[in-house]
């Protein structure tokens, strides 16, 4: 691997709670080279989230640490861009000015005001927004916000871009054209992204690698997959390709197999043996936010697109 552009070295993470330290994280050590996609998979409650406010500045580790370009990552900076699960947009502005806000604080000195706006407009357009930029967050739905929020973080040319299931809410449609574009706006700018995501296609449509963490509590990284698949990427071809079929189930190996049991990692021996079949067959693996030991994969027909989708069903 060449220089590392980010690097997570040991870190753990302990909460303070009200029936003592909760050990969410246990020793991650990962490094990142510029221009990298990394996805984070890992079932409900394993600490995605964490590590990924740990890289945004959000969180500080209890120990251990994040190095980004040589500089220790303290604070949150708009070098790295955050989309967050629910948008997070400031609703007594509008579409535009939600945008603007972010533009404005990276762009202030170096783009005209005309340049801006266009610049605005361009990330907007490119989230198919543009059309409602006088609208408040409360008059547009969810999914639209998510648009916002993407084209937000994206508007600010970010080194790395932190997104935490960024597509999750979106219907199919919008949720494959707008991974579509965060294909071709990644290669563009370079940006370095670590995604989180449940969703087994996505992660390996997009990625270059996935990071498998395992369960918590004090959960750490479990394996790793480069995704050896060329650029530009084509979902429709790509369903049919030995070698993404086999990235799927590799994926859906670790976590329906490996990590079937929540909080019971160290037997995962034993549930091996009594996992069910994974969905190898199905087209979509999808993670349910909250499988019990006692849930198994089904596959069923999407009622949006007729493709088989892999989902949890708990007994
Ligand atoms: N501020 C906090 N105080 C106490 N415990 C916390 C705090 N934040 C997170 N946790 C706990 O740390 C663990 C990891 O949480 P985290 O949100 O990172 O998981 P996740 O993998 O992102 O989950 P999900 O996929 O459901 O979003 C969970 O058990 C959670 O309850």
């Amino acid at each position: 691997m060449t220089k590392a552009h980010l690097e997570l070295t040991g870190v753990s993470m302990a909460f303070d709670t009200p029936q003592g330290p909760f050990q969410a994280l246990d020793t991650i050590n990962l490094k990142i080279r510029k221009g990298e996609f990394v996805s984070l998979i890992g079932h409900s409650g394993c600490g995605k989230s964490t590590v990924l406010n740990i890289v945004a500045g959000l969180l500080q580790a209890s120990r251990g640490g994040c190095v980004l370009d040589g500089h220790e990552v303290n604070t949150p900076g708009p070098e790295r861009a955050v989309v967050f699960q629910n948008h997070a947009l400031m609703p007594w502005l509008t579409v535009y000015e939600n945008v603007e806000l972010a533009v404005r604080q990276v762009f202030r000195k170096t783009m005209s005001k005309a340049e801006r706006r266009d610049w605005i407009i361009h990330n907007l357009e490119l989230v198919n927004m543009a059309h409602a930029r006088d609208k408040r967050p409360g008059e547009i739905s969810g999914g639209m916000a998510q648009r916002v929020g993407i084209a937000r973080a994206l508007s600010m040319r970010p080194s790395v871009l932190l997104m935490d299931e960024p597509f999750g809410a979106l219907d199919a449609l919008t949720r494959a054209h707008l991974q579509d574009a965060l294909m071709e706006i990644q290669q563009d700018l370079n940006s370095t992204v670590i995604m989180i995501t449940h969703d087994v296609d996505e992660a390996v449509l997009l990625s270059d690698r996935i990071v498998m963490m395992t369960n918590g509590p004090a959960a750490t990284i479990g394996e790793e997959l480069n995704i050896e698949l060329p650029r530009p990427r084509n979902r429709v071809t790509l369903a049919d390709d030995d070698a993404y079929v086999h990235y799927r189930q590799a994926v859906l190996r670790f976590l329906y197999e490996k990590q079937r049991f929540p909080g019971k990692e160290k037997n995962a021996d034993k549930s091996k043996a009594a996992a069910p079949k994974p969905a190898a067959e199905t087209s979509t693996g999808t993670l349910q936010p909250s499988e019990e030991s006692s849930a198994k994969v089904v596959a069923a027909p999407s009622a949006k697109t007729g493709k088989a989708v892999a989902s949890v069903e708990h007994s």
